[in-house]
């Protein structure tokens, strides 16, 4: 199986490469690129590269991921998370490869007060949210062989993310102020990588049942206490001195350029049931705290 994985040097596409390069995954033949070697606003570049290398599998794992940046530079995000999954998508149609996308908890409101299923309706609060709603309708109309994998609170080793901000801003001072009224999940890069995966190879398979899916990790949390939850194991692994203990505050008190959904949660049944795969619990990706210094 050929597989392109796009974005290869972030959270989720750097886990894709580990992955896909060797081991268990000998039988797939991978061409992954940054953004230097793939930039997916470049429709003509796309279309070279999926019309030379012939994936039967392109992962796209390159975002306009800076939440608050996106409310004041809305073309480029557009841009990323709009156009680019437009010219991957219709590049792999034409020549009847499979599409997998990544999208986010971002595309809902929040204003519900269960975790969302596929179906609800999407009423995206921000430009990131808005963008990235466009990237997945835009994958989802331009080709049937497609998977859309919405995913929430991703943190990895590599890239920027809520548990290095933590720790990094956990050496500088000890007031520590967290949200407490927005809920979610982490979500570890890795086992989305693992998600993708799963997808990609059920894609060759006869009867897919493409679509949209949710898959985060488990339990549901807020980022109070997943911060908590981060200074606790910090201090307990020796990775800190001090027990951070972490103020509760509310979203009126963080004022951020782009709005979050308060629930973000995901209800991930569905992924469960017709692929087999089930929430990960995040904690799990805390074994060993110091890999995200
Ligand atoms: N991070 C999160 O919390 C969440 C992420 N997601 C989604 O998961 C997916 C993966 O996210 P994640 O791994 O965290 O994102 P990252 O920001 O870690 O990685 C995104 C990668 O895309 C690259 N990129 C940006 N613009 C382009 C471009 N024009 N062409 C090619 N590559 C580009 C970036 O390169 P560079 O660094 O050089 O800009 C970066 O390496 C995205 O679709 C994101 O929307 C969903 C929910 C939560
Ligand atoms: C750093 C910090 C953040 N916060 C709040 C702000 C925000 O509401 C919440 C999370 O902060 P961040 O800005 O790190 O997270 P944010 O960039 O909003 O994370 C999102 O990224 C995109 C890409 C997604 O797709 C989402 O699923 C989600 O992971 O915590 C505090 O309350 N105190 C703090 O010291």
């Amino acid at each position: 199986m050929k597989i392109l994985v796009t974005g290869a040097k972030g959270q989720v596409g750097s886990q894709l490469v580990e992955k896909l390069s060797g081991g268990i995954n000998t039988h797939v033949e991978l061409l992954a690129v940054d953004r230097h070697l793939l930039d997916i606003t470049d429709e003509l570049a796309v279309n070279a590269c999926i019309e030379r290398f012939r994936p039967d599998v392109v992962i796209n794992a390159a975002a306009y991921t800076a939440v608050d940046r996106a409310e004041q530079d809305e073309l480029n995000a557009k841009r990323v998370n709009h156009l680019g999954p437009l010219y991957l998508a219709v590049a792999a149609n034409k020549i009847k490869a499979t599409m997998i996308h990544v999208s986010t908890d971002y595309v809902f409101s929040g204003d519900a007060k269960v975790p969302y299923i596929e179906s609800d309706t999407v009423d995206p609060q921000s430009v990131y949210g808005e963008t990235k709603l466009a990237g997945e309708q835009a994958v989802i109309n331009t080709n049937p062989q497609h998977f859309v994998l919405r995913t929430s609170w991703v943190f990895g080793e590599t890239g920027a993310n809520f548990v290095k901000t933590m720790l990094r801003i956990g050496r500088e001072r000890s007031d520590i102020r967290v949200v407490c009224d927005q809920f979610g999940s982490p979500t570890y890069a890795g086992d989305i990588a693992d998600t993708l995966i799963a997808m990609a190879k059920r894609s060759m398979e006869h009867e897919c049942p493409w679509g949209i899916y949710h898959f985060s990790g488990s339990p549901y949390v807020s980022w109070h206490e997943f911060a908590q939850y981060i200074f606790d194991e910090a201090y307990a692994q020796r990775c800190l001195n001090t027990h951070i203990k972490v103020k509760p505050i509310t979203t009126s008190e963080y004022p951020t350029a782009a709005k979050r959904p308060l629930n973000s949660r995901l209800n991930c049944t569905k992924i469960a049931t017709n692929l087999g795969v089930y929430a990960s619990d995040w904690r799990l990706a805390f074994k060993d705290i110091k890999a995200y210094l």
